[in-house]
């Protein structure tokens, strides 16, 4: 067709008799109207963005207590929201000399026990037992000529009991107490999923947190970047070496560097080292009790800045449900869906599970971890649950959930770098897991077992087919979590896309 031949193109053009003044008006009307044009095409490609930005997909991390879910969740802040990770990282700085003083004062604690103790022949230690140690049987017998420079030792450590309770105060803790307190009220119900209709006995061994506990992970992040801001904005104290952090007025830094020696010499003595391994202390002060340990030289000074690695073994305890907002920082998320997510970080106790039930409502997906170290393990909440039978009992009932059928379900099958020791350890799998019968004591057949049992749980409980996707992970890696988690959040935002229950 000749393009005269087009209506359109006809009733478009200019009259064929247009003076040269008309032509100018006409010009200018059209350039006037693109412009327009544009401005409406900009802001509705505006209100798209805004629209996709809407799309906050939403993910609950679950898992029991120690799991790895909060380390989960550094790993992703750290990965895809750097900016904001760096403004919070000082904040990490008081956590960490928390851990640390609180390992060193449980230590001088059984060191103080073993001092005053009536001196009983030494015993060789029994074969370890999960149910804890018992100092009667442990004792371990000091000899006269060390008695007073341990006690000298211990004496010398005493200032760090105070910069406990001070740590403790400044962070809003201390509420390891409170959490007692409402246990011996019978507040906490323990709940072996969050889908019992009703708690269980709680049993008769008091259920005694050893880790910090704060309610709000905001209010004390905020209370220590201000206080980070003011000390930096104030002048330096005259003995304080140049452009050092010792900028701080920070006694709980100064204390701590005053003791580094005292609490190295104390870590490095093969007597108190007998008394923490007999009295099996390092399975009580949690997983990363040691790292701190063994980083004291670093960690207590007074110039010490926390690194990325040491925040990932920074133990805090979380309580309630906890909502992270994160908004991907990176150019290349800048495509809408997947750059919003809000993050649930729950509380893992049989005491929390409860909380967790009013949070499944619209969720997109669950980030499960299951730290697959615990076989030989008991709950804290609970001594007579195994670690790996009670994942298990969670998994399962996640799976055959009606209510989440839809949600994608990740698994986490964590702390592989804890189980990789404990086996190289010699420790004996079917000594705690029957069903293991005679296989190899080792890694690799030990995980892959388990993959399968995870994946044997998925698949005969959902109520719908479902893909399993089950990952090993070491999530204080964060090298390697970070590539984990970008394969995650990729197929978490593939599988959204083609499911039919959108809800965003
Ligand atoms: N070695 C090692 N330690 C880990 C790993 N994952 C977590 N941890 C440590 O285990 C401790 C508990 O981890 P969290 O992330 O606080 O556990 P959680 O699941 O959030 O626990 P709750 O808040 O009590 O429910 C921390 O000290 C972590 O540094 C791992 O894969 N390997
Ligand atoms: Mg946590």
């Amino acid at each position: 067709m000749h393009e005269s031949d087009d209506p359109l193109t006809r009733a478009l053009a200019p009259p064929p008799d247009e003076t040269p003044e008309a032509k100018e008006v006409r010009l200018r009307a059209e350039d006037e109207a693109r412009r327009v044009s544009e401005q409406i095409d900009e802001a509705l490609n505006k209100e798209r963005a805004a629209l996709k930005k809407k799309k906050v997909m939403k993910m609950l991390l679950l898992g029991q207590s120690e799991s790895g879910k909060s380390t989960t969740l550094k790993n992703m802040q750290m990965a895809y929201t750097p900016r904001a990770w760096a403004q919070e990282r000082a904040s990490w700085k008081a956590v960490i000399q928390l851990n640390l003083i609180r390992s060193i004062n449980t230590i001088v604690d059984a060191l103080a026990e073993e001092l005053s103790a009536p001196q009983a022949p030494t015993r060789q230690s029994s074969q370890s037992s999960d149910e804890g140690h018992s100092p009667a049987t442990d004792q371990i017998a000091i000899p006269q000529d060390r008695r007073g420079a341990l006690m000298k030792l211990r004496m010398r450590l005493t200032p760090l009991r105070q910069v406990e309770g001070d740590l403790k105060a400044r962070l809003g803790a201390g509420t390891d107490e409170i959490t007692e307190a409402s246990l011996a009220a019978g507040a906490e119900a323990m709940m072996a999923t969050p889908f019992d209709d009703a708690a269980y006995p709680t049993p008769a061994r008091r259920f005694s947190p050893r880790d910090v506990v704060v309610r709000s992970h905001r209010a004390w992040k905020e209370r220590e970047t201000a206080r980070k801001t003011k000390d930096r904005a104030t002048p330096q104290r005259p003995n304080s070496p140049p452009g050092s952090a010792s900028d701080s007025r920070d006694s709980a830094t100064d204390v701590l560097a005053g003791c580094a020696d005292d609490m190295l010499a104390l870590w490095t003595d093969p007597l108190v080292r007998e008394i923490v391994r007999r009295r099996r202390l390092m399975g009580q002060l949690g997983d990363s009790a040691e790292y701190f340990l063994s980083c004291i030289p670093r960690i207590a000074t007074r110039d010490y800045e926390p690194s990325d690695n040491d925040i990932l073994r920074a133990r805090i305890r979380t309580l309630g449900v906890q909502e992270y907002n994160l908004t991907f920082e990176s150019e290349d998320d800048t495509r809408g869906l997947g750059r919003e997510w809000a993050i649930y970080d729950v509380g893992g106790s049989r005491t929390s599970r409860a909380a967790w039930l009013p949070y499944f409502v619209d969720v997109h997906a669950i980030l499960f971890l299951a730290p697959i170290s615990g076989f030989d393990e008991r709950l804290l909440e609970d001594r007579r649950v195994n670690r790996l039978e009670d994942s298990f009992i969670l998994w399962q009932s996640i799976c055959k959930s009606e209510l989440l059928k839809k949600v994608i379900l990740i698994l986490f099958m964590n702390k592989c770098d804890l189980l990789e020791r404990k086996l190289k350890a010699g420790i004996q799998i079917s000594r705690y897991m029957t069903s293991y019968g005679n296989r190899a004591n080792d890694f690799g057949t030990f995980s892959s077992y388990l993959k399968n049992k995870f994946r044997d749980v998925l698949t005969t409980n959902s109520p719908e087919k479902r893909h399993f996707y089950g990952y090993m992970t070491s999530v204080v890696d964060s090298e390697a979590t970070a590539k984990t988690l970008a394969s995650v959040r990729d197929g978490i935002i593939q599988l959204h896309l083609k499911s039919a229950a959108f809800v965003g």
